[in-house]
């Protein structure tokens, strides 16, 4: 044994349970002197000075016997000169057959201080790890301080390991204020409450997603939506929980804002249709259905021409679209067809939207239907233009058609003639028969002069009992005299008004453009005197105006 133990770089002795040298190996020799077997059978308290030795008696030993070893125990030796050297031993209790063996084994000071300088740079390669690790988390909260949403780390108990920026500023508190801060401390009694289930869940290993209306230290409130994500070990154990919060408010805000859009969208009484910009149908409303009869479904996707009637020509809708895109807007009225093919009257806007580069992205196009109103003003506008006795064209109208007459005829050279009408005895048979029968008298002559007539002529009632005819193109005099005489054979025929028979008669005075006047005016005049000759002549006859013109 003695041999391997000469191997041995470190000083070692070897005793019984007594403490009595058993061995004692070269090295210890260098450090103490003599021969091994001087040392042999001496009691170790030999190599101690005192103070050494009543440690080792006092604390050593009942240490070692109880648990078999010790280490790194601080003792005095003396050395060859008598001089103590501090070292430190180590001794391990070893069974054998003759008894238990204990083996000292000594390392000086110098060797410890290479031992310190191992675990000198054990613990810098740790504060290595540690700076890395600080480095890490530094990163991590370089990272997640420029989120815009609340990151947090909770531990088991609750309190708070980890909070971003964002998850500080929200609740107005410094980093250190957040650090370890419990939950409850944070949200308050009332929040926290109510997120207690949530809580639970998390550090049960649950994942769990909500949203909860805020209100943050400056009195602002805002909607967030909460992800509780378990911190789960390789074991299983839920360690904590990541809280990640975002604010939605503007989210939900816009969700309002669309819903609100949505319901206004649907619940007036306007069609509204949205095309892209080159015309394709991205929506349109319950209204849009309701006057086109297009299902909302059937209109997306296609063009929004499907409304074209065809009585607008190219140019139209040309320049419709390009007023709309230069000005932003167009409106008007545009007759449309519905799905069954039935016409009507849009009335309607359109305005472009840009998008951000300035391109127009959409057209919103707004509309109702005009029918009933242009009907309506259909009807106002023929009252206002005709006679309501007999439907014939009233004094405007006739006037508003004479001069277009002489505004043609004096582009490109024609003859007018117009023919002025009186009816003879026509007091008597509203005097005889009443108001009615001089009515039914008035509409038989309308009726009689129209179907006398050709569709370019003009039939008007002036008021009364007088009628104008117009006769478009009449090139010769004894042509316009034919027809006035016709006119006036067919009113004096015996005219039915109700179980008895009337007969009136009519005196007429013609005049012809150019010859008797340029204008309306002059031409009417004309006629009225010629009329007048007429009756003057003894009535139910026909005279032409005197010619102003060569
Ligand atoms: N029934 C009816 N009578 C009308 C209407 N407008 C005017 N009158 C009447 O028509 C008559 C016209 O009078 P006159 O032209 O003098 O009647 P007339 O008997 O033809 O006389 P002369 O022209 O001189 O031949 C008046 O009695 C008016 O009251 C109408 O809309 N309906």
């Amino acid at each position: 044994m003695i041999e391997t133990l000469d191997l041995l770089p470190n000083p070692v002795i070897v005793t019984n349970g007594d403490g009595i040298v058993q061995e004692v190996n070269a090295a210890m020799l260098t450090w103490v002197g003599g021969q091994a077997a001087h040392w042999r059978n001496q009691s170790m308290n030999a190599l101690l000075p005192v103070a050494s030795r009543v440690f080792l008696q006092t604390h050593v030993w009942p240490l070692l016997l109880r648990e078999g070893h010790v280490n790194e125990i601080r003792l005095q030796i003396k050395n060859t000169d008598g001089k103590a050297v501090s070292a430190f031993t180590n001794c391990k209790k070893s069974p054998t057959a003759q008894g238990d063996l204990f083996y000292w084994v000594f390392f000086v000071a110098a060797e410890r201080s290479r031992f310190e300088d191992a675990l000198l740079q054990a613990r810098r390669r740790a504060e290595d790890v540690l700076k890395d690790l600080t480095q890490q988390e530094r990163f991590i909260r370089t990272v997640t301080d420029a989120l815009p949403s609340l990151i947090g780390y909770w531990d088991r108990d609750l309190r708070c390991r980890f909070a971003n920026k964002t998850y500080q500023d929200w609740f107005a508190k410094s980093q250190e204020q957040m650090q370890g801060i419990h939950i409850r401390d944070l949200l308050g009694d009332t929040i926290y409450t109510l997120n207690a289930p949530m809580i639970e869940a998390a550090l049960n290993g649950e994942a769990c997603e909500f949203e909860r209306e805020i209100q943050r230290p400056d009195g602002t409130k805002a909607n967030t939506l909460a992800n509780y994500i378990p911190d789960t070990d390789a074991q299983g154990r839920v360690n904590g929980f990541f809280a990640l919060v975002s604010n939605v408010t503007k989210i939900r805000e816009g969700e309002q804002a669309s819903r609100l859009i949505a319901s206004v969208f649907n619940n007036i009484n306007e069609g509204l249709m949205i095309t892209d910009a080159q015309g394709a149908i991205l929506m349109v409303n319950a209204a849009f259905t309701h006057i086109t009869g297009i299902d909302m479904a059937e209109a997306v996707a296609r063009s929004s021409s499907i409304l074209k009637s065809g009585r607008h020509d190219d140019t139209f809708y040309e320049d419709m679209w390009r007023a709309a895109r230069d000005a932003g807007k167009w409106q008007g009225e545009v007759w449309s067809q519905r799905q069954d093919g039935s016409v009507f009257l849009m009335a309607l806007s359109i305005s472009a939207m840009r998008d951000e580069r300035g391109q127009i992205s959409r057209y919103v196009s707004v509309f109702s239907d005009a029918t009933a109103r242009w009907n309506k003003d259909q009807v106002v506008e023929r009252m206002a233009l005709h006679d309501s006795l007999t439907q014939l064209p009233n004094r405007n109208l006739l006037m508003e058609r004479l001069g277009q007459l002489t505004s043609i005829a004096s582009r490109s050279p024609r003859n007018i003639a117009l023919l002025f009408l009186d009816l003879d005895g026509f007091k008597a048979v509203n005097d005889t028969w009443g108001h009615d029968a001089g009515d039914r008298v008035l509409t038989t002559v309308a009726g009689r002069l129209l179907a006398k007539l050709r569709l370019t002529d003009t039939v008007a009632r002036l008021g009364g009992d007088e009628f104008i005819v117009l006769l478009d193109e009449a090139n010769l005099m004894e042509n316009v005299a034919l027809i006035g005489q016709q006119l006036i054979d067919s009113i004096n025929q015996p005219i039915d008004i109700g179980g008895t028979v009337a007969h009136v008669g009519t005196s007429m005075g013609i005049a012809l453009y150019p010859h008797n006047g340029l204008t309306p005016q002059e031409l009417l005049k004309a006629a009225d005197d010629a009329m007048y000759a007429a009756k003057a002549a003894g009535k139910n006859t026909l005279r032409f105006a005197i010619p102003t013109k060569a």
